[in-house]
């Protein structure tokens, strides 16, 4: 399959890039990147410091280069990934999403394309996270009701978001399983405020140095405590899980695929 990667200098397109260029199943037919960069032009392997031609191109237009590619992978920034989004549903063309950062109204617009064509969203593409998932639901059912639930995520000193998109995930399985809406729940920055409400879920997002990706869910109970966590030490699970989701999304019928779907959990 033909792949397009968005953000090619990007940390994750960057670590997508040189991954997808090894797969016998992919070829890499072009990148797109934003005006003005000093790569737009060069082979994307140079661009990406691979040392290895690719026969590819780093482009600033993605409409004047999607009709090579089958999937497109953008893991860039919100504005940049609904741009990718409309250009997509003009040509035609399936898309994975991991930008995390989305409003409502974006995710709603994202939803409306998946209507047209394939589109696989995942704020994380790490398949153990995705079965952290399955863990926080079942623990979720079978103590969230008596339990403070804390969330807990760190990441690196340059991650433009806050809260993760995984944490607005995790609390999302969890208010499901509850019953509940995640807006009706979460509270945001309690830090240092001893006013914790019972059946809330206390979110909390600690930035420094290089760290790739933490998250740990508390079940807070009466003398124990439950903690589920995932620590990524470095960004190539969710690279990976990016190759991965796009040849799943391959040929697939238009709608809205999640990591689980590649997994084929429930
Ligand atoms: N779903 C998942 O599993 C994961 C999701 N993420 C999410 O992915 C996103 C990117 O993260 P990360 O790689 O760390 O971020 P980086 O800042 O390292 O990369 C972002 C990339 O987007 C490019 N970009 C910005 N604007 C445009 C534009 N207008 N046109 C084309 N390219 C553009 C940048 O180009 P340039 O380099 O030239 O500035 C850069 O290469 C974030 O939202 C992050 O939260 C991250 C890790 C895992
Ligand atoms: O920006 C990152 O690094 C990551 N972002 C995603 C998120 O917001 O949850 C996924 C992962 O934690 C790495």
């Amino acid at each position: 399959m033909n792949i397009l990667i968005a953000g090619p200098r990007g940390k994750m397109g960057s670590l997508i890039t040189r991954i997808a260029s090894k797969r016998a199943d992919m070829k890499i037919v072009a990148g797109v990147a934003p005006k003005g960069r000093n790569y737009i032009g060069q082979d994307i392997g140079m661009a990406v410091g691979t040392g290895e031609r690719l026969n590819a191109f780093v482009s600033d237009d993605i409409n004047s280069i999607i009709d090579q590619c089958d999937v497109i992978i953008d893991y860039t920034t919100t504005e940049f990934s609904m741009e990718v989004m409309e250009a997509a549903l003009k040509a035609n063309k399936a898309v994975v999403c991991g930008t995390t950062g989305f409003s409502e109204e974006q995710f709603c617009r994202i939803e409306e394309v998946s209507k047209h064509i394939p589109v696989l969203y995942a704020a994380n593409t790490s398949r153990v996270v995705n079965l952290m998932y399955k863990l926080l639901e079942l623990a979720a059912k079978t103590i969230g009701n008596v339990s403070d639930i804390e969330i807990i995520e760190m990441h690196d000193k340059h991650k433009k978001d806050a809260p993760s998109g995984t944490s607005l995930e995790m609390g999302q399985v969890i208010a499901e399983a509850l019953d509940q809406e995640l807006k009706d729940i979460a509270v945001f920055g309690r830090e240092g405020r001893g006013d914790r409400v019972s059946g809330s879920i206390g979110y909390h997002s600690l930035r420094a140095g290089d760290i790739s990706s933490s998250h740990t869910v508390m079940f807070g109970l009466m003398g124990e405590r439950l903690e589920i966590t995932h620590h990524a030490y470095n960004w190539e699970c969710f690279a990976q899980g990016a190759c991965e989701a796009a040849a799943f999304l391959y040929c697939k019928e238009p709608g809205l695929y999640t990591v689980k779907d590649v997994l084929g959990i429930k």
